[in-house]
């Protein structure tokens, strides 16, 4: 970057995390169970045993946590609600309990002057939800609006901006093909099934909004743009097959009340028939849609996968801990792309950053605190907020950028063995020490991006 970078004004600058991640406590205050701690406690599915069970107990340390976003200056914090703590069944009976520690939560971020973002979805379905064929169910669609307008009638007006899914596509490619990721089914029938009523779940929260809010509503995506390892015909061919199954198979149906025309033959005889009224609840009015960024995928034909297209790791810049590769261009590229394909939709990156080794904390300075040098984290946060200036500057309507994440957490299937925080927690005593990323990170909110 040659001059200052100057972000719109109004730009958010915040950090994300999600209930499970963080909170402990799953079943605390009569909360029911999710597919997650029924997954977690499932023996061998995740890494060591981790479950959510402690977390980071913010169920407990709410307060001194917003105390801790406070002092580092966001000015944003996306969070997500736990389904089974506000309704334990799923549908009916409302847990007061429940909403009440949400509604504490966005209470205390506001007296603190820190914009709340709640994402209705981030993976934990209830359980019971789960016994009635959870997203296999086209009822789902229903379930789901009924909790959102719970969610609705509680919280909006405080909460101004609304999330009604994070990320379908992980939903969905993790918990129904390859089962990775709870609710653990492996099958390339389901997988449709599920994203299809995912969708129509987003559409009936979006359109139960549209009756009881008054705010702003969106949906979160993953995507990461597509690029062929070689200029071979069959390269070409499979890059565009990953670029249809991640990064339109949902944005389409939402935007443009269609799904791209390769699905049908990457699933094949498992595509159904989709009803047409089906695309007039997907597809609704959105005020914004959030990207979560971390990578890109260099992709190559490969018959021995349902896609016919595997990812080819890239050797250089794979040090993140998840063996994913450094490459912010990706993310001005992906932008570009989303402005070029869906319009001028307004857009935040709702997650973004890096698992890195981070070394222990240590008294470097002498003066009695600990410290956490991430340099390497530092330099992929500074790289990619600059991608999101490039961006803007090609015209991009970003409104504001999300670090993934407050703190270190429980990385799903992988338990507590990647840290993508800017403040480490100590999991045996709960302690919070920012890193240098934190610091850094708060520079940059105060100059308004000018420091990066
Ligand atoms: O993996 C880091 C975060 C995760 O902790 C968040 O809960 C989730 O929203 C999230 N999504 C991605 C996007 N990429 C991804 C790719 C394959 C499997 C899982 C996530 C990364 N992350």
């Amino acid at each position: 970057m040659s001059q200052v970078p100057t972000f719109p004004d109004g730009f958010l600058w915040g950090a994300a995390t999600a209930a499970h991640q963080i909170e402990g406590s799953p079943l605390a205050d009569d909360a029911g169970p999710s597919i997650w701690t029924r997954f977690a406690h499932t023996p061998g599915m995740t890494l060591n045993g981790d479950t959510g069970d402690v977390a980071c107990d913010h169920y407990r340390r709410w307060k001194d946590d917003v105390r801790l976003m406070r002092d580092l200056g966001l000015q944003a914090y996306r969070f997500s609600v736990a389904w089974a703590r506000v309704l334990p069944d799923g549908t009916g009976r409302i847990n007061q309990a429940g909403l009440d520690f949400y509604s504490r939560l966005v209470d205390e971020l506001l007296a603190n002057g820190i914009e709340p973002l709640l994402t209705l979805y981030h993976w934990d379905l209830p359980a019971a939800l789960d016994d009635r064929g959870g997203w296999l169910n086209r009822d789902s669609a229903d379930w789901f609006a009924e909790y959102a307008s719970v969610m609705y009638r509680a919280l909006d007006g405080r909460v101004k901006k609304w999330v009604t899914l994070n990320e379908p596509w992980v939903i969905t490619d993790g918990g129904y093909l390859h089962g990775a990721l709870a609710p653990g089914h492996r099958s390339l029938f389901e997988a449709p099934i599920a994203s299809h009523n995912l969708m129509r779940a987003h559409g009936a929260a979006v359109r139960a909004y549209r009756e009881a809010g008054a705010h702003e509503i969106g949906l979160v995506v993953n995507i990461e743009p597509k690029y062929p390892a070689s200029d071979s015909e069959a390269d070409r061919v499979a890059t565009r097959r990953a670029h249809a199954y991640m990064n339109e198979q949902y944005l389409h149906p939402a935007l443009l009340g269609r799904y791209p025309e390769e699905l049908e033959d990457v699933f094949g005889a498992a595509w159904p028939e989709w009803p047409k009224q089906d695309f007039e609840l997907i597809r609704q009015q959105l005020d914004f849609v959030g990207i979560n960024y971390y990578t890109r995928g260099v992709t190559e034909a490969n018959d021995s996968y349902p896609l016919k297209a595997g990812s080819v790791r890239q050797p250089l810049a794979t040090y993140t801990e998840t063996g994913w590769e450094v490459y912010p261009k990706g993310l001005t590229d992906l932008l570009v792309w989303f402005k070029q394909t869906y319009g001028d939709i307004p857009v935040y990156v709702t997650e973004n950053g890096a698992a890195m080794y981070d070394p222990p904390i240590a008294d470097v300075d002498g003066d009695g605190r600990g410290r956490v040098r991430d340099p390497l984290r530092i330099d992929y946060l500074r790289k990619h907020i600059a991608a999101i200036h490039d961006a803007i500057r090609a015209g991009v309507d970003v409104r504001g950028y999300m670090l993934w994440s407050l703190l270190d957490n429980l990385e799903w299937s992988l338990g507590y063995s990647k840290r993508f925080g800017m403040v480490h927690v100590n999991y045996a005593t709960q302690e919070r020490t920012p890193k240098d990323s934190a610091h850094w990170y708060s520079g940059v909110i105060r100059s308004h991006g000018r420091s990066l």
